[in-house]
């Protein structure tokens, strides 16, 4: 059979069909099941939007009704889960122990081997509502504070903010953490997703595939961005450094900015839209417009001069801190958003699948080299 050389990183390689969601780069598009995300940001709920994503249509209102229901009472943690958020050592990040407790889950699940579409769903909605917790949870233990109970009347994004400070959180607390949970749902095939769907296609289990999403996510060129963004406005801001005047150095430096480029945008980010306006109107609402005005000017710079537009994760990171949310939590919280995404593409992944399997470009010592006996070396 004939093999074809793909570009470095896949760059523009179209590896699957999907209808979950549609981007287009150079119009800075982006669309879940082909609703425009901008729709879905002003009108929508993360339960109404990953109903979307995992049902392939709207719910009508008694469907979202008993959708939210269901999400709200899988908030259950396994005792042997909160064992295990307690035993970490002191130095293990929110990441590490999201990673390692979303493997656990799979144990006290009923029936981890099982791979059917029903099965799939019903590990969705554990995984999506405990996900959620385990964020929230380990925030808790690690800072000695008490677990708060889930509020199965508050909507998700409420819940969390709920179990993670332990106070009602304010409707605009909530509306701009619902709007950042459903912005960051899914993004096509992204590293994470595509992860997720190379391990889903050897036809291991969804929790294996979400656990290797989750690792995938938690690197500086994906999630992790977003924590990378706000330590460096930390590090302007501690060195009373001028922000375009810093980004020079780093260009100096042929170092990256954390929060710019896209491997499929041309163009403004869509999402990134919605989060600078959060990032502002939270900051004028504190009174302190210091991490917005700084990311402005950042944005600005990088534009002028590398022609380079703000993702995803350049102004989640203000949003957040904004929120008072630690920052080794942001890539987490990406993970309490995402997995809807990685979910729904597990799911569509064990409808119709096929092994995922490429090629490499040999480019090694050519065939056959001489195998030279241990002693002759
Ligand atoms: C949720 C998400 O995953 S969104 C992305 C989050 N990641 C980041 O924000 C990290 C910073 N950004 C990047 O590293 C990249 O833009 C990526 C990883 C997002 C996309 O990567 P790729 O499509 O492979 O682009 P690549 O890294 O090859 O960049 C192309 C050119 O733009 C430059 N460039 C791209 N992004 C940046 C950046 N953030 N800062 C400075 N230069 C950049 C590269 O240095 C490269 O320049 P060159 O051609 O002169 O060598
Ligand atoms: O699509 C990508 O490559 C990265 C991204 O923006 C996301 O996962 O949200």
């Amino acid at each position: 059979m004939s093999t074809v050389a793909a570009p470095k990183g896949l760059e523009g390689i179209v590896a699957t069909n999907s209808s979950i969601c549609w981007i287009d780069g150079d119009a800075g598009v982006l669309s879940y099941r082909g609703i425009d995300i901008h729709e879905l940001a002003q009108h929508s709920s993360f339960e109404e939007t990953t109903y979307l994503l995992w049902f392939g249509r709207l719910p009508n209102a008694g469907e979202l009704t008993e959708f939210s229901k269901k999400l709200a009472e899988a908030r259950k943690l396994d005792p042997k889960i909160i064992d295990l958020l307690r035993s970490v050592p002191a130095t293990a990040t929110p990441m590490q122990v999201l990673r390692t407790a979303v493997s656990l889950l799979s144990i006290y699940d009923v029936d981890e081997a099982d791979n059917s579409h029903d099965a799939n769903v019903r590990k969705s909605y554990r995984l999506t509502s405990q996900i959620a917790m385990i964020v929230a949870v380990f925030d808790r233990i690690r800072k000695g504070k008490n677990i708060v109970e889930a509020d199965p009347s508050l909507s998700h994004a409420a819940n969390f903010l709920w179990m993670l400070n332990g106070e009602k959180p304010s409707d605009t607390a909530t509306r701009t953490f619902d709007i950042a949970l459903i912005l960051h749902a899914d993004h096509e095939l992204n590293a994470s997703t595509f992860a997720a769907r190379v391990i889903a296609a050897t036809l291991a289990d969804i929790h294996s595939a979400i656990t290797g999403a989750v690792g995938a996510l938690k690197g500086p060129l994906h999630g992790g961005a977003n924590e990378a963004t706000m330590r460096l406005l930390y590090a302007i801001d501690e060195e009373g450094a001028d922000p375009a005047e810093y980004v020079r150095q780093m260009f100096a430096e042929k170092k990256k900015i954390s929060g710019f480029g896209h491997r499929v945008y041309h163009t403004e980010d869509p999402r990134a839209t919605h989060l600078r306006r959060m990032s502002e109107e939270l900051s004028k609402t504190a009174g302190n417009m210091k991490w917005f005005e700084m990311s402005r000017k950042i944005e600005q710079f990088v534009k002028e001069e590398k022609k380079l537009n703000a993702n995803v994760d350049f102004y989640s990171a203000s949003t957040y801190t904004l929120l008072g949310i630690d920052i080794d939590l942001f890539t987490p919280i990406f993970a309490v958003s995402r997995v809807a995404g990685w979910a729904a593409h597990v799911i569509e992944q064990h409808d119709d699948n096929r092994l995922i399997r490429p090629r490499a470009e040999y480019v090694g010592p050519a065939y056959p080299s001489a195998y030279t006996p241990i002693g002759s070396r």
